[in-house]
Parts: C-alpha cells; structure tokens; sequence
C-alpha cells in the first residue's frame, strides 16, 4: 500500500487558519460592485469590436458590448500543492523556496547576505497600474497579488509525488540548484518531506531515467488502480492537512507525445476504457490529469508533452474540471516572445531566430533522448505563430521565419542553462539587422516562481464564477469559466486554449488579458494606457 499522505506532507506553512476573508488594499467605489462579507459581485460591460467584411473587400467595424455579471469568492482557502516530481530540481527548489519565504530566512553567499524573495513571480514580485491619482494625475501602481483576495505562498502546504524515492534533503543536494548555506537551514524539514510513489511508464521518458524509478505505485497499469491510487492520495494529502483547495502541477520529466488514436483517446470515454485496458499510448501524465479532473483538482502540466489528448480535454469539460498547460515559459521563450513581438510589431521583419541551448541537469538528460526533446522542440518553436500571422504587412499568407530549436546535454553546467539566439531581420532598403543574446537561465530558479503563479492563479479561477447580466430568472446561475484556463498562458510556452480558439503567445498581450480580467472582477476597466488626462489639456 502507498504510505500514507502524511509521508508526503511538506509542511503546513499556513498560519493554521483556515479560510480567511482578504483584507483589501482598495475599494472600487461604483454602482456596478457590490461588496459583501464573503464577495464581490460586479456588472461588467464587455466592449469589443465585431468586424465583417463587405463584397468589396472593405471591413465594417461595429463597437460592440456585452454586460456580464462576475462573482469573486472573497473567503481564502487553506491550500496545498502537490508537484508530480517532487523530488526534481524544480520541485526541490519551489519546496526550499517556500520553506525559506516562510520564515524569512537570510544565507551568506560570496557576494553577500541574500534573503528570500520571490523575484519571478508575476502575482509577487510585479505590480499593476490601480489608476491615476485623483488630484496629480500620477499613476497609483499597486502589487499585483492585491488585485484580488489570493493565496499568499508563504501559506501553501506542499507534497507530491515522484518516481525516485529520495527524500528532499537529498533531492536538494541532487539537484545542485541551492547554496549549501540556504541548504543549511531548511536541511530538516525538506528531509522529512518523501515523495509519494508514483507511476513509471517507461516507454514515455527517456531510458535514462530508469535509474531513479525505486519509489512506485504498485499493480499493473491495466486498471483504473493508479487513478484511484492517486485520486486517494490527493484526498488524504487535502484531509492530512485539513486543506481547503488542492491544486496539482506535473513538473516531472518531459514525456514523448502520444499518439492521437480513434477509439483509444479521442473521447472522455474512449480514454477510460484505455486506462482501465492499460493501453501503451496513455502517459503517465495523462493518468495524473484523469484523476484530478475526476477529482475536481486543478491539473497544470509544465511540460511539454500532450497530456491533454482530446479525451482529457473532453473529461475535463464534462466534469467542469479546471486543467491548463503546457510548458513552463522561464527563460529562452519567455526572451522570445517577447522580442519577437517587438521586432514584428515594430515593422521589422524577422527573417530568421536560431535557438541553440544547453544544459546540465536531468531535465537535460532527459532531453537528450530524442523523443522527448521533439516535445521541447514543438513547444518552443510555436511560439511565434501567432505574431507572425498577425502581421499580414510583413509576412505574405504562409511566409514564416526560419526557426530552429537545439538543446544539448551538457552536464558541466548543470541548471544553469544556457540559452544562444541569433535573430536576423530585415529592415529599411535592404538593410538587416541582427541581435545575438547570451542568456544564462538558471532553469529552476527561474521556473519555481511560475510554479508558484500557476498556483495561485489556478486556485483564484476556482473562485471566479460569471453569468450574462440580465439573467434575473429564479434559477440564475453563476458559471465557471472554461475549463481549459488559457488565462494561465504568460507562465507557459505552449498555451492550451479551448478547442477552435486562438493561441496568443506575445508575452505583453498575454500579461494584459491576466490584469484585464482580474480587473473585470472588481469592477474595473482594462488598462489602455492611453492616458489622454496628459495629452488632451
Ligand atoms: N526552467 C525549467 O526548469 C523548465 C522550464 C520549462 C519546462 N520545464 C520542465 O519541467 C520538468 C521538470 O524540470 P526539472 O528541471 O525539475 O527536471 P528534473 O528531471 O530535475 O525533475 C523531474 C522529476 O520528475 C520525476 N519523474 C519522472 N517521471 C515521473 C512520474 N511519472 N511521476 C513522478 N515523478 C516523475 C523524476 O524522478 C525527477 O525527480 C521537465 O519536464 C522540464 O522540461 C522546466
Ligand atoms: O523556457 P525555456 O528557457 O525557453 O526552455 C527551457 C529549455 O531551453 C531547456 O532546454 C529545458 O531544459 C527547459 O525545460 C526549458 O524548457
């Protein structure tokens, strides 16, 4: 039998309250929020454009409003994350990032003392424009996390999964990501933290991994046995722990995709009866997503495989279970995307990026397997798709840059990734321009904060309910949003959005649609940064 979930309790770093209602930083004073103990009810005019084109080719642009009604869960939930390779560089280093933010811990480093922070957070570390002082016209910019009653991480408990058995001291130390001064001083409580068994398929990762896999679930993968098993898991980890919310996130091996098969994984029911077969194309990631989903558990997948085949996308929707994906975005995309959308919307053709990176650590090795590294392959190089298509000026229909993707295994530089891009352009009268970049990511330091947003954000969608305004009937009902969360797509590379919906990879627009809507939420309209109060008078 997997041990209980109290061997993968992390820590309960909350303050022992349950839920608590956020105190706010600010009020939005209009007829259109409402304020009660518990939430915040807002009438929400919607305005966008609706373009249709006449015969001769001309668009009509028709300003258009829609009026919603948005319902915010003030009351905030005791809340846990449990990692699906927990016992990785990610998942050790989000863990000692937690314990140390907690306690506000301070470490000696060559350059100095250095304290815990979370630098790389988009909720913590970021701030947004509230609005413009009522008197000097000055823009009131405030943090990010205040726009709306969330999570604090120092609160979240941690646990997880992993197929190595290691505990997180020597996790820690294995993954060479933390000084040992840092590593000092939460030595204790990261070596009580043990992975909880998990499921090794070994056809989906690469055979280098092998090693690692002492620490699984037993019984064969023909069953529904490691859904229940980890639908168990999830349910003593939450009653362990007295949580509120749970919220899963795979930060384990990258997998090779799987294909797509009629009758195996194209529908809710088809995927079933595959896991309940023990079909060979159904990933480990994809078991872990079905459990949660059947669990009302947030899945996120940081990875890059698809996990989410139509069937899971299909389950997810009948359950009205949350899911989001693929791909952390920490460091040569998250340059990329937003250079790309620069240079293109700027006027500057973009003919040419060649991204080179390599890497030391076992993501690395993993990904000197061919297979998987295809998954990075994909899901780093889309992601320009979409810039490029929207310049119609520069690009003629099907016209793309070159783009090409190499990542080696080079074990030297262990997590400290390094990332070599050259973008070549065009530019007026036949000139070219050509930006070189030297990018240095230390690969988890960099994507621990990501972890950290995607749950936070995650966990305030399931408090976020809307309906259309004006459906006063008796049975009114609020609504959750999509279960696909494409809102969580400034942390990932590979957005998954709903199915026949656009995929928007520009970083700045995707920043923009998160503020936007958590605006919304309190009654505001989006940032336009327009600021005619400083350019009509
Ligand atoms: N900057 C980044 O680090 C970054 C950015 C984007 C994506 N990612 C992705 O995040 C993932 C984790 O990165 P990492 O650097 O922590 O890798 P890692 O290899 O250090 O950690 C992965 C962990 O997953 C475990 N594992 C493998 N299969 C498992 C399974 N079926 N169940 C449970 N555990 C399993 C491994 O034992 C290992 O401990 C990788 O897929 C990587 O591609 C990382
Ligand atoms: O996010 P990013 O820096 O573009 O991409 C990274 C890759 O460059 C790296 O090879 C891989 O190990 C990481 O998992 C991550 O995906």
């Amino acid at each position: 039998m997997a041990p209980h979930a109290e061997d993968s309790v992390g820590f309960a770093m909350a303050g022992g309250e349950a839920a608590a209602t956020a105190q706010h930083l600010f009020v939005v004073d209009s007829p259109n929020v409402e304020y009660t103990e518990d939430t915040i009810k807002t009438k929400y005019s919607y305005r966008t454009t609706a373009v249709t084109k006449n015969p001769d080719g001309k668009y009509v642009a028709v300003p258009k409003e829609t009026l919603y009604d948005f319902k915010v869960d003030r009351k905030i939930p005791k809340t846990g994350v449990m990692l699906v390779g927990l016992g990785g560089n990610n998942g050790t280093t989000v863990t000692a990032g937690l314990l140390a933010n907690r306690r506000g811990l301070v470490w000696d480093t060559k350059e100095g003392k250095r304290a815990a922070n979370y630098y790389g957070s988009v909720i913590m570390g970021s701030t947004t424009k509230l609005g413009t002082d009522s008197k000097t016209g000055a823009d009131i910019n405030i943090p990010f996390r205040d726009l709306l009653p969330m999570v604090h991480p120092n609160d979240l408990v941690v646990g997880g999964w992993d197929i190595s058995g290691m505990n997180l001291a020597e996790a820690m130390d294995r993954a060479k990501v933390l000084e040992p001064s840092l590593k000092s001083l939460v030595r204790k409580e990261m070596a009580a933290i043990k992975p909880l068994p998990s499921i090794y398929y070994p056809d989906f990762i690469a055979a280098n991994q092998e090693d690692r896999a002492d620490n699984l679930i037993p019984g064969s993968k023909a069953s529904m046995a490691h859904v229940e098993q980890i639908r168990k898991d999830i349910q003593d980890f939450k009653s362990a722990n007295g949580l509120d919310k749970v919220i899963v996130q795979w930060t384990a091996n990258t997998e090779r995709f799987a294909d797509i098969l009629e009758g195996v994984n194209d529908t809710a029911d088809n995927l079933l009866k595959s896991i309940e077969a023990g079909h060979e194309e159904v990933a480990p990631s994809t078991v872990f997503a079905v459990a949660c989903i059947l669990e009302k558990v947030p899945f996120i997948n940081g990875s890059p495989q698809n996990t989410f085949v139509p069937g899971a996308i299909q389950l997810a929707e009948k359950h009205d279970a949350f899911i989001g994906g693929d791909d952390f975005k920490s460091g040569q995309t998250k340059m990329k995307s937003a250079l790309v959308d620069f240079l293109i919307s700027a006027g500057i053709k973009l003919t040419s990026i060649a991204s080179y990176n390599h890497l030391g650590n076992n993501d690395g090795m993993n990904l000197s397997s061919q297979r998987q590294f295809r998954s990075k392959e994909i899901s780093k190089s889309n992601v320009v798709d979409d810039m490029v298509a929207a310049n119609t000026v520069l690009y003629k229909e099907g016209e793309h840059p070159d783009h090409t993707v190499v990542i080696k295994y080079m074990p030297a530089v262990g997590d400290d990734k390094r990332a070599l891009d050259e973008y070549y352009a065009e530019i007026f009268m036949g000139g070219h321009q050509t930006i070189s970049l030297f990018n240095v990511c230390e690969d988890s330091l960099l994507a621990s904060p990501l972890i950290i947003d995607l749950v936070l954000v995650a966990e305030m969608m399931t408090r976020i309910q809307w309906k259309a305004h004006g459906t006063e009937s008796a049975d009114e009902k609020y609504g959750n949003f999509h279960s696909v969360l494409s809102i969580l797509s400034y942390m990932l590379k590979a957005p998954l959005t709903p199915q026949g919906t656009p995929v928007i990879n520009a970083l700045a627009k995707q920043r923009a649609a998160l503020t936007n809507i958590f605006r919304a939420c309190v009654g505001l309209e989006p940032e336009n940064d327009m600021t005619l109060e400083h350019k009509l008078f």
